[in-house]
């Protein structure tokens, strides 16, 4: 075939496609319509999964499950926008990783609300501005968050998915010379993952000051021809600040956890994990205790961290399974005084 044919070809498959896919919308519109007079959520993660699990399992094309995954899951972020738009506050500013794995999970047509911090997001939320929150979790080289953990205790919203982004960082500046620079913003975390790179090129010796983002980190670059930014690629080119090093972190498999938090439950999608806080009394052996019926449960815990809010200790877990399945459920129920169960959402990710 030429080159012309095969594009004529090409043209009848999309005008195919686009009458499918409005075909699949007015169903979608007849969906929002019934949900919005039952006030169910427009969201379902676990129906999406079950979407592509089949489609997987049955395809037999060229696709790869990446490549059903982006297709799929930029066409059910168009489907929740028609059934009714909702807003999407993350931990701004614009180009942070938050905001990438906000993309990835809500696509390109949502409406975006950039939020100063993490509270910010739940406080957003919470007012119902935004339907939805995102905010990072933990990092693979830095830990658990803790902004995060102390307002998932404070607010009641659930979390309804989970979002894993590799982070990779890059030098970026005017300076044509790097021994004329002589001060590197970045937010304090990014400097910590960027050691062995400052160390190679003796950047450890000037300045660094840290500021609230890389993105603002980017801007404020540009404003200073001796000044660099530690930040994400995209933050520096949307800002037209010259990246001169790429991936320029000490682990390249720095991975960034974020979750997604909202004001309704899921149900089970039969690959789930749930997320806990659990507040146990000081005395000795409570916890082993705790973990003793999941054990005994055969509960695959997947995370433990402790964490003080407020002078006292809790523990964030982790395991798989739903909330309301047969076998967890009366865990969750005989120690209710003491854990909040934070939600249970489509597994994505092993660990970071
Ligand atoms: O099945 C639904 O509940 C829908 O709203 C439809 C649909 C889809 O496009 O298939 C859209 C949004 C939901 O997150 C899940 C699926």
């Amino acid at each position: 075939m030429t080159l012309d044919e095969l594009r004529q070809n090409i043209d009848k498959i999309d005008d195919t496609l686009l009458e499918l896919y409005n075909q699949r919308m007015d169903l979608v519109h007849k969906v929002g319509e019934l949900k919005n007079t039952t006030g169910a959520p427009i969201y379902r993660p676990e129906r999406e999964q079950a979407i592509l699990n089949r489609l997987k399992a049955k395809n037999k094309g060229r696709l790869t499950n990446v490549a059903i995954d982006a297709l799929f899951l930029e066409m059910f972020a168009v489907s929740r926008n028609l059934e009714l738009p909702e807003g999407v506050a993350y931990l701004g500013p614009e180009a942070s990783f938050t905001h990438q794995a906000a993309e990835s999970k809500f696509g390109a047509m949502s409406a975006y609300l950039p939020i100063g911090s993490i509270q910010g997001v739940f406080r957003e939320v919470t007012k119902g501005t935004a339907k939805f929150g995102v905010v990072p979790i933990e990092n693979s080289s830095s830990g658990i968050v803790s902004d995060t953990i102390s307002s998932l205790d404070e607010y009641d919203l659930k979390i309804i998915a989970e979002v894993v982004i590799d982070v990779h960082l890059s030098f970026a500046t005017l300076s044509e010379d790097i021994k004329k620079i002589d001060k590197i913003y970045s937010k304090d975390i990014a400097f910590g993952q960027c050691r062995l790179f400052m160390e190679d090129l003796g950047l450890n010796e000037i300045e660094h000051i840290p500021v609230e983002s890389t993105a603002k980190a980017a801007k404020l670059a540009m404003k200073d021809e001796n000044a660099a930014a530690i930040c994400p690629s995209v933050a520096a080119k949307i800002n037209n600040l010259p990246i001169r090093f790429e991936n320029i972190e000490d682990d390249t498999s720095n991975r960034t956890r974020f979750l997604v938090i909202s004001n309704f439950e899921n149900l089970p999608s039969g690959d789930d994990k749930t997320s806990l806080l659990v507040k146990l009394d000081n005395t000795p052996g409570s916890l082993v205790s705790f973990l003793n019926d999941f054990e005994k449960s055969k509960i695959n815990l997947t995370k433990i961290k402790s964490h003080i809010v407020e002078g006292k200790s809790i523990f964030f877990i982790e395991f798989l399974g739903h909330k309301d399945d047969e076998k967890i459920k009366p865990i969750l129920e005989k120690h209710a005084d003491e854990i909040k169960v934070l939600g249970s959402y489509v597994r994505e990710a092993d660990d970071v």
